[in-house]
């Protein structure tokens, strides 16, 4: 696991003194991928660097796979770093070397037998899907195998936990989805607790199981991922599920911002409503992404207002969430959490449709 408590890191002393991070607490499960997201300059990469051990909090606790690494002797740090694996933006693979000599490398600094070396190189390279290209250099490999031979080499030591810094940042989406899918395989069978960087939401709703949000140095809010797309009020849930929340301004009828993840809502919810409870709805916007493996919707609904209580007391049948819209909305619910809203979220509203 990775566990940080009231963790404080200031660059500098006196009147040079910059706090970065303030009284920060993160717990990220082994078999888990943990999102930590903000805009540029929150201290993300700092939060990663201190889990790491490349930088000392100045004051709060670290642990790592259950030992507590705060204060760790310089002389111990070598060997708790191989507990934790750090992939980087651009997978920083040695030129000169081939996909297997770069997977090698932290096995030749401990000094293991050329034929152990060579079986778990081999190992390390069939568990990201690269074997047939052992023998490339990392110029004759796309920017997501060099990602994947990067993944290979942060496991080598059998770390227990991960470190993902922006790992999929100028990736391209194909990319990005098969390095996704890898981190989502390596939490599983290999029960790693994942400390995933991004500032992009997408990559938080493929895979992440929780996510924060930091701004200037303070985590503003954390939970599970579906607690808080299930959340109207979350400004990280209204990141990952963006949506348009807009009112019918039309005499007699009132708005409705229904919010819902999980199994118990049926997938034809609208159609219901109508067919089974006579309710005639209208659709102004809705969104419906897979997030942590269930359906997660936003909509935008009106109806007659004086079918109102029919309407909330169908949806609470069905754990939906509808809270009244006031008359004149219109945009986002909230603002963003992150620097850049995902570009796609336009694209996931439909609005204006009327059933
Ligand atoms: N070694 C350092 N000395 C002084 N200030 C630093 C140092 N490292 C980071 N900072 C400052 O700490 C703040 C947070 O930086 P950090 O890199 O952690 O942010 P980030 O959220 O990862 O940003 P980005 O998304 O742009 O990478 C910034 O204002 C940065 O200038």
């Amino acid at each position: 696991m990775i566990r940080v408590e009231k963790l404080h890191k200031t660059f500098g002393t006196g009147t040079r003194a910059r706090p970065v991070l303030h009284d920060v607490d993160l717990n990220i499960a082994q078999g888990t991928v943990g999102a930590v997201v903000g805009p540029s300059g929150a201290g993300k990469s700092t939060l990663a660097r201190c889990v790491n051990l490349l930088e000392r909090p100045t004051s709060g606790r670290v642990w790592v796979a259950g030992t507590d690494v705060t204060d760790l002797p310089e002389r111990d740090l070598r060997h708790a770093r191989r507990a934790i694996g750090t992939v980087f933006q651009s997978a920083n693979l040695l030129r000169r070397r081939t996909a297997a000599q770069n997977v090698a490398m932290p096995l030749r600094y401990l000094g293991v037998t050329a034929r152990e070396e060579k079986r778990r190189v081999a190992e390390l390279l069939e568990r990201v899907g690269l074997t047939d290209r052992a023998d490339d250099y990392p110029a004759q490999l796309s920017g997501g195998q060099r990602q994947r031979v990067g993944i290979a080499r942060a496991l080598a030591l059998r770390p227990k936990v991960l470190l993902s810094d922006e790992a999929t940042s100028g990736l391209d989406p194909a990319a990005t989805r098969s390095v996704l899918a890898l981190l989502r395989e390596l939490r599983t069978d290999l029960d790693l607790a994942i400390l995933l960087i991004t500032h992009e939401m997408e990559v938080v709703r493929e895979v992440a199981d929780t996510a924060a949000l930091l701004r200037e140095g303070r985590v503003i809010e954390s939970g599970p991922v579906h607690q808080l797309v299930a959340d109207p009020h979350s400004a990280l849930g209204n990141a990952l599920l963006p949506d348009r929340p807009v009112s019918l301004d039309r005499q007699g009828l009132g708005t409705w911002r229904l919010t819902y993840q999980g199994r118990s809502v049926p997938t034809d919810w609208l159609t219901r409503l109508g067919a089974d409870h006579g309710l005639d709805v209208h659709l102004l916007s809705a969104t419906v992404e897979e997030i942590a493996g269930r359906a997660a919707g936003r909509a935008t609904v009106a109806v007659g207002h004086d079918r109102a209580d029919e309407l909330t007391a169908a949806l609470d049948g069905w754990g939906i969430h509808a809270e009244p819209l006031p008359p004149g909305h219109s945009g986002p619910a909230e603002e963003p959490a992150a620097s850049e809203p995902a570009p796609e979220a336009a694209a996931e509203t439909v609005e204006g449709a009327v059933v």
